[in-house]
């Protein structure tokens, strides 16, 4: 990915969100906003985003971009390709940012709203280049959530919802195209539908905050993270689906279940009620320990759906894959292969604050799968029957690291021939040695679950691999067996 420019127009909430999205895949962002706190904001979303985007990968992202502030609009937008308005939701607020902006930006940079509830065509109301205008809504936090509802309006150029289509996937986000453009979208719809249905919980003294969020927390919000709503009803149909759902729960919607065509009234005492149960709730936590807390959930929720390739876990599988290109045997075998270039995913770290010692196995387990894979014992090769088993694995610790710090593994092939492959894993981050890992591998039939030969090509890449690596130094601890140091 080559680095491009972004302008951020407000670096509040949301638009410190989508700036560090865009710096940690490898764009320069411009920030204007007239609050002077705004670089201090946006750093503090900066120091989380470091801390929870790049261990979502399970390859390195590109070099982070280069952040500036800028004082005046026209400086922020001049030479930018994607400019994201996210100033407050006032429209008179939006309507004259977009006429300064327009006035000095490109005129074929993409202007994507974040706007929650606004039309594009209102947005785009007196705008000197209507076409250039579209809504890419996102959900916060933007530098972990890939959802980004795009809508045009019949005035937005299709090249302009192509390019941010494109860009947005460039960025790991999933564009949802919204093809009719109508008030708050589609999820801040849905979003609004259950926010009024809690507020007439709490106003009518049925429930709590907390009771509220625990009625979301460990049950439906769980499914709806991984399935949505339409699927998870079909489920719940039993083998007969979605029909069967209908039937049985249709009649509930006329009973009816739910108040949603009421407004509940912001009176005080309710707002009252929300906020102190609220402050009763969470209170005894600041919002950035929240922030941290909601983080390190989400990475482990994603995390877990990558390993099931499901959902946005898929998505995210996908942009590691478009991030990697092509995966081939280097041309220079004259030095250990990189096998591994990741940050540490929050997920791997534990009580001690740093990466834990499963990780480094997990980590080494990785090197050896890639290695695997490029001497030629890929999905293909084994699903003929053949492939390896580890027998043996040595590994030292040497230092600590912990997450969102980039890890490299190098490996060196010590013995590649007949059913034997010996790997011997350094890891670093920089220049720092973490820990090194030796492993014996033996290639195995998968029918009789039993050593056997592998096939002549890969013997022959890996003999080629071994050979050149056999003139490298042997590495220091290669063959040691466990005992003190020093
Ligand atoms: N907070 C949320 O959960 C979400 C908000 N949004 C949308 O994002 C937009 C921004 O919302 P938040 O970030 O939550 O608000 P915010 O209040 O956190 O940030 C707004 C920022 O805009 C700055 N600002 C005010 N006037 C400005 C101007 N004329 N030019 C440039 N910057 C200006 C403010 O100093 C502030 O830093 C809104 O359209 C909102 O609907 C979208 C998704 C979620
Ligand atoms: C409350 N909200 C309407 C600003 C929410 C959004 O727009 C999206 C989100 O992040 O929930």
């Amino acid at each position: 990915m080559t680095a491009q420019t972004a302008a951020i127009i407000g670096g509040g909430v949301i638009g410190g969100g989508w700036a560090a999205r865009l710096l940690l895949m490898g764009w320069d962002v411009r920030v204007f906003d007239p609050d002077p706190e705004a670089a201090r904001k946006i750093a503090a979303v900066l120091d989380n985003a470091r801390r929870a985007l790049p261990g979502l990968s399970d390859v390195a992202l590109p070099p982070e971009g280069r952040l500036s502030f800028h004082n005046t609009i026209p400086a922020a937008v001049a030479d930018v390709a994607w400019i994201q308005e996210s100033v407050p939701e006032r429209l008179e607020i939006k309507h004259k940012t977009y006429q300064t902006l327009q006035e000095h930006c490109p005129p074929d940079a993409v202007i994507g709203s974040s706007t929650s509830g606004f039309k594009p065509s209102e947005l785009q109301n007196g705008a000197m280049r209507p076409e250039q205008i579209v809504v890419a809504h996102p959900f916060n936090p933007v530098y972990l959530l890939p959802l980004v509802e795009l809508v045009p309006s019949p005035k937005t150029a299709p090249e302009i919802t192509q390019r941010a289509k494109d860009i947005l996937t460039s960025i790991g986000m999933h564009p949802l195209h919204v093809r009719a453009e109508i008030d708050a979208h589609i999820a801040d719809r849905l979003l609004e539908a259950v926010w009024r249905e809690a507020l007439w919980l709490i106003n009518d003294g049925i429930a709590t905050t907390e009771e509220i969020d625990n009625a979301i927390r460990y049950g439906f919000g769980l499914r709806w993270a991984q399935m949505g709503l339409f699927e998870t009803y079909r489920i719940a149909g039993g083998e007969a689906g979605m029909r069967h759902f209908i039937e049985q729960f249709g009649p509930c919607l006329e009973w009816p279940w739910t108040k949603l065509m009421d407004v509940p009234e912001l009176t005080d005492g309710l707002i009252d009620a929300v906020a102190d149960q609220s402050d009763a709730q969470s209170g005894q936590y600041t919002i950035r320990a929240l922030e941290r807390a909601r983080d390190d959930n989400l990475v482990s929720i994603l995390r877990g759906l990558k390993a099931q390739d499901w959902g946005a876990g898929k998505l995210l599988n996908e942009q590691d894959r478009r991030v990697e290109g092509a995966v081939k045997l280097p041309d220079d075998l004259s030095a250990p292969i990189v096998t591994v270039e990741r940050a540490v995913p929050l997920d791997w770290t534990d009580y001690n604050g740093h990466m834990n010692e499963a990780r480094y196995l997990q980590a080494f387990g990785d090197a050896t799968d890639r290695m695997m894979l490029l001497v030629g014992c890929d999905a293909d090769y084994i699903a003929t029957g053949g492939s390896y088993f580890t027998a043996e694995t040595h590994i030292c610790h040497l230092d600590e690291v912990h997450a969102g710090a980039l890890i490299r593994i190098e490996t060196q092939v010590l013995h590649g021939a007949g059913k034997k492959m010996h790997l011997f894993h350094r890891m670093f981050t920089g220049d720092r040695a973490l820990a090194t890992g030796e492993h014996m591998l033996i290639h195995v039939s998968l029918e009789t679950r039993k050593a056997s030969e592998p096939a002549p090509a890969l013997a022959a890449t890996l003999a080629k691999v071994a050979e050149a690596h056999a003139a490298l130094p042997t590495p220091e601890g290669a063959g040691k067996a466990v005992g003190v140091r020093g």
